[in-house]
């Protein structure tokens, strides 16, 4: 504890603690995509369910190489050969075609001659049994294990299941998450400002960004505000929602409201404040069903609390299996300060694999962050790190 503030850890750990797994709704592999697997997927068939040639040529006995054969029939993609094959026999086959019961190999079709039905080896032959044939159940086995619960369903995973045999997935339900903005001084983006008082409201329109590739259904109501009796009632409103965040008016100001607004309205504080830097107004409470998570108005605070703790809750409710950011770890390029009693989360560009804080570290600062490809984590009251440090920082560009 620094001053009455919790840990950002503990914090996680109370906030998720709140969050229950959304049920579980058996949807269409395409409307699968995105959500989270409640069940683990299991092959329902094997994957080839026979032995297939993996190109187009002719299907042999290995024995009788190198040849010559005589062509008696033809194994087509979903038209097997159903015959039986003899000594110097080949069957013509296509990819994908069933390798009829006699034959163990396949000659591609390059490597060979035709006259009339008679096939001459004129390359290199198959070189060994079993050559260019997919065995049965190779890419998997009926009743295989494919993707544990938790697995986000994606283009590829959909691929599999229809493969494996599904036309159905069982997918936990959306999370419904309703943003509030609050502040007199906000006007919708893109609209004129009336005054140098005014600003964009940029923090909605960022979370919604931030919540687009996860399961959720986003409400986002005109912005609030600053009065205690409509935030009150926007939050009573959305009391059915799975999380109702807001931003701004988490403080300690005159006009920060959350607060009051969530006792008014007759939700409960679970705790308020974080030691860490930016998002120390971080506020968590209970709404009817929904969890109450006030992140700071300061536009970078609002992006780094909800990176560390509405997506993390966001992804608990989807039934992830892993729902904390990951933490990596790179040598720092430069002096990092001393850190003070709030954990610190810096932004910091890579450059040469090394780690650089960014000019500016304000708050507000949204070109700071988007220039940003790391925040680097700084416990609270760890020292000074000299160049070549190892650093832990958590990634903001994927190949960064
Ligand atoms: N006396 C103290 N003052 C402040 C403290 C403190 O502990 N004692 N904490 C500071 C910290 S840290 C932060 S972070 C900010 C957060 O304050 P609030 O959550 O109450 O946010 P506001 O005061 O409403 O706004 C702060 C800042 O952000 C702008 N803002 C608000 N909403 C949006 C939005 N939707 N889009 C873009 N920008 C927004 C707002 O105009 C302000 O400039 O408090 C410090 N003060
Ligand atoms: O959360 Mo405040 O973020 O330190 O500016």
């Amino acid at each position: 504890m620094a001053g009455g503030l919790i840990a950002l850890a503990e914090a996680q750990k109370r906030l998720l603690a709140l969050a229950t797994t959304k049920p579980a709704n058996s949807v269409g592999l395409l409307e699968a995509n995105g959500h989270i697997l409640a069940e683990p997927l299991v092959a329902w068939r094997s994957q080839p369910a026979a032995d297939l040639s993996a190109m187009d040529g002719y299907a042999v006995r290995a024995v009788d190489l190198p040849g010559p054969w005589t062509v008696i029939g033809e194994s087509a993609a979903g038209r097997p050969f159903d015959g039986a094959m003899g000594a110097g026999e080949a069957i013509r086959i296509s990819t994908g075609a069933i390798v009829p019961a006699d034959a163990d190999a396949v000659v591609v079709q390059e490597d060979t001659g035709i006259d009339g039905a008679t096939l001459t080896l004129t390359g290199d032959g198959p070189a060994r049994p079993g050559a260019h044939i997919r065995r049965a159940g190779h890419d998997f086995a009926e009743g295989a294990l494919l993707a544990a619960a938790g697995t986000r369903v994606d283009a590829r995973l959909i691929a599999l299941a229809a493969m494996a045999g599904h036309g159905t997935l069982s997918v936990h339900a959306p999370v419904r998450v309703t943003i509030l903005s609050t502040g007199d001084e906000l006007v919708a983006p893109g609209t004129p400002l009336p005054s140098p008082a005014h600003i964009p409201a940029s923090n909605g329109i960022m979370l919604s960004a931030m919540l687009q590739g996860l399961p959720v259904d986003i409400t986002m109501p005109p912005l609030l505000p600053d009065r205690l009796d409509i935030i009150a009632a926007a939050l009573a409103d959305h009391r059915d929602a799975d999380i109702i965040v807001t931003t701004g008016g988490a403080s300690v100001g005159d006009h920060d409201l959350i607060q009051p607004a969530l006792l008014q309205s007759g939700g409960t504080l679970d705790f308020w404040r974080i030691a860490m830097r930016p998002g120390k107004p971080v506020m968590v409470g209970r709404m009817g069903d929904a969890i109450v998570l006030g992140l700071p108005g300061n536009p970078v605070s609002c992006y780094v609390t909800a990176l560390l703790l509405l997506l993390p809750l966001v992804r608990t409710f989807a039934g992830y299996q892993y729902v904390l950011p990951d933490i990596s770890q790179a040598r720092a390029g430069t002096t990092f300060p001393a850190n003070g009693t709030r954990q610190d989360f810096m932004r910091a560009q890579i450059d040469g694999g090394r780690l650089f804080p960014v000019s500016s570290q304000d708050s507000g600062a949204l070109s700071s962050l988007h220039a940003a490809d790391a925040l680097v984590v700084r416990a609270a009251h760890q020292p000074e790190a000299a160049p070549g440090d190892l650093l832990d920082y958590i990634a903001l560009r994927s190949g960064a």
